[in-house]
């Protein structure tokens, strides 16, 4: 509540302008009957056209007064909500943009995505809805009372019934079904979740031709939803019957006992209409009231689930030193592993145990072993994307606990397996390396990354629009380019995360050979599961099940080490196979 207070006071005056306006207009409303009741008893009563004509150019003003404050109110209370909503989301967005990866594990991208956008939306409406009603509602209810007692205090006796009642019949309906609109919201997150899911597999879902399976989960989930919210709105329908007996039994008392006062002479029948118009009133507001109400539980709800993400603190906060370099002319290596051990959050065993290696500036290392053996693991701790739980990582000799985040990135370009592009011109891709990257800059990484003749083959070269998720490129084309845009911030340290494996043998050759022979004293890591890729490295670290299993060159591991035998092994049989084919 504090924060989003915090979202409110930076616009005071918009804020409290939209409740006040709401309490102008309901002033205006509250005339009305009073107004009509002078028509009845003086106008018609008295057969007075000319004052008809007069009052009932008194009440167009009234309606077109009521009417502009209820505009200006409602103009003050969306600008109020939505530059509340703009503000929070985008420090949101922020906040989250410190998540180390474990974080966003632990949370998950849906979740993340759901709090943005639906979330947020609710508290903005909440926002939008609160200053236009909380004053409002209470005090055309309270000022409806006052103006019937004021009338008649006899004949407005049967509004101290009524509006008891009413207000236990809308309470009542509240407790029940405010449970029910949290379920609501629960069952509307899943659907979400699965539909972002579909729409993010969808070609996966294809592939393995999982369309009417996916479209049953989907259904049931829908289906699920549906029953959720049928049943809470009949609850919630059983609003207005209930409240419209009551409130008609009130106007049958009124009449009744204001009938036999008008009869008596005590009342006039334009004061009768006056007390009917209220009891009305009553009742429209105090049904704004409960929808309101429930409008608000979900917006506090969703409060507190924005609120939770704000409170998660980032494990790895952005401060620190920056990489210094000076160390490494004294023969410091460029990233030495000692002892490292890491364990995923929640994971009961290491992924990572027992890493030890240094390579020095310029060098190249080989990473290599099965499926799940640790290798992109590996290559997260580098920039730090998480820290090890055992040991010690150093950069140019320096533990990188004690470095900065995007400092270590700024030095670290890595090249991730799914390879990730934005939609927008290709050359403002290239420029995430280096953000003032020169085209002859840009055009020298794609010339390393063998992306330099399918960019010149596209009508519009570096000017070539690419759409959401790079879905117009191919997955080479996207490998490619994203080393290319690792390349174009020239960082010391270059990890390519079995990058391409969408390449073709040749292809993959040309490209390292570019990376040796163009980049002299960058230290590159080469993930993969090919050997043919990293044969030629200067060492080579073979993993199996997060431990090493073997440390050297090509040729040491491949006449001593059973692992990297087998590997080599497997490799060779499998190109007998395709030849044999
Ligand atoms: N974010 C994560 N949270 C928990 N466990 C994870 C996470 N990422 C990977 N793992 C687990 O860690 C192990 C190593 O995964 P990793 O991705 O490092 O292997 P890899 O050698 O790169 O595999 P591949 O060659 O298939 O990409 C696997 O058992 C995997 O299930």
């Amino acid at each position: 509540m504090t924060r989003l207070l915090s979202y409110l006071r930076p616009h005071p005056i918009i804020t409290v302008m939209a409740p006040l306006f709401k309490m102008l207009e309901a002033t205006f409303e509250l005339f009305v009957p009073l107004v009509v009741a002078q028509m009845i008893d003086v106008g018609i009563a008295g057969n007075n056209t000319p004052y008809l004509w007069r009052m009932g150019a008194l009440l167009i003003l009234l309606g077109i007064v009521g009417f502009s404050f209820s505009l200006t109110a409602q103009y003050f209370a969306a600008k109020s909500a939505v530059s509340a909503g703009m503000a929070m989301r985008s420090d949101l967005f922020a906040h989250i943009g410190t998540f180390s990866y474990q974080e966003i594990d632990t949370i998950g991208t849906s979740t993340l995505i759901n709090r943005m956008t639906n979330d947020v939306n609710q508290v903005q409406n909440g926002i939008n809805m609160f200053l236009r009603l909380f004053l409002r509602s209470p005090f055309v209810v309270l000022g409806a009372m006052v103006m019937a007692f004021s009338v008649d205090v006899r004949a407005a006796l049967p509004f101290a019934v009524t509006i008891p009642a009413l207000l236990v019949v809308v309470f009542a309906i509240l407790l029940i079904s405010m449970p029910l609109y949290k379920k609501v919201q629960r069952q509307l997150d899943r659907v979400l979740l699965l539909t972002r899911e579909n729409l993010l597999g969808i070609r996966v879902v294809r592939a393995f031709a999982r369309q009417r399976e996916e479209k049953e989960r989907f259904s049931r989930e829908a289906d699920g939803l549906y029953r959720k919210q049928i049943f809470v709105g009949k609850i919630s329908a059983l609003l207005n019957p209930l409240t419209y007996v009551i409130i008609n039994l009130g106007i049958i008392a009124v009449l009744w006992f204001g009938g036999r006062q008008v009869d008596a002479g005590d009342l006039t029948q334009g004061q009768v209409i006056a007390l009917i118009n209220y009891m009305s009133q009553i009742l429209t507001e105090l049904v704004k009231l409960a929808n309101l109400i429930i409008l608000l539980s979900r917006a506090l709800a969703s409060l507190a689930r924005v609120d939770a993400i704000f409170d998660v603190e980032p494990s790895m906060p952005d401060e620190g030193a920056s990489p210094s370099f000076s160390s490494a002319q004294e023969g410091q290596p460029a990233v030495s592993f000692e002892n490292v051990g890491f364990t995923y959050a929640g994971a009961r065993e290491e992924t990572l145990q027992g890493i030890s290696f240094s390579v020095m500036p310029g060098e190249t290392i080989g990473i290599i072993g099965g499926t799940g053996s640790g290798k992109s693991t590996l290559a997260n701790l580098i920039p730090r994307f998480y820290d090890c739980t055992s040991g010690t990582i150093r950069l140019f000799g320096q533990d990188v606990r004690s470095l900065k985040p995007s400092a270590i990135r700024k030095i670290v370009g890595i090249v991730p397996q799914k390879a990730t592009i934005f939609s927008g011109t290709l050359r403002k891709n290239m420029q995430w390396g280096k953000r003032d990257a020169t085209d002859e800059e840009i055009y020298r990484a794609l010339d390393i990354a063998q992306a330099r003749e399918f960019v010149d083959s596209k009508e519009k070269g570096l000017d070539l629009m690419i759409q959401q998720g790079g879905s117009n490129l191919s997955g080479g084309q996207k490998q490619r380019l994203t080393i290319a845009r690792a390349l174009a911030g020239e960082p010391d340290i270059l990890i390519l995360d079995d990058s391409a494996s969408a390449l073709d043998f040749a292809t993959d050759a040309k490209l390292r050979r570019a990376i040796k022979g163009s980049t002299e004293n960058m230290t590159v890591f080469i993930i993969s599961q090919r050997v043919s890729a990293i044969r030629s490295a200067d060492h080579i670290l073979v993993l199996d099940d997060g431990r090493p299993a073997g440390y050297g060159t090509h040729e040491e591991l491949f006449s001593s080490n059973h692992v990297y035998q087998e590997i080599c092994a497997s490799q060779s049989a499998g190109k007998e196979a395709s030849a044999n084919a």
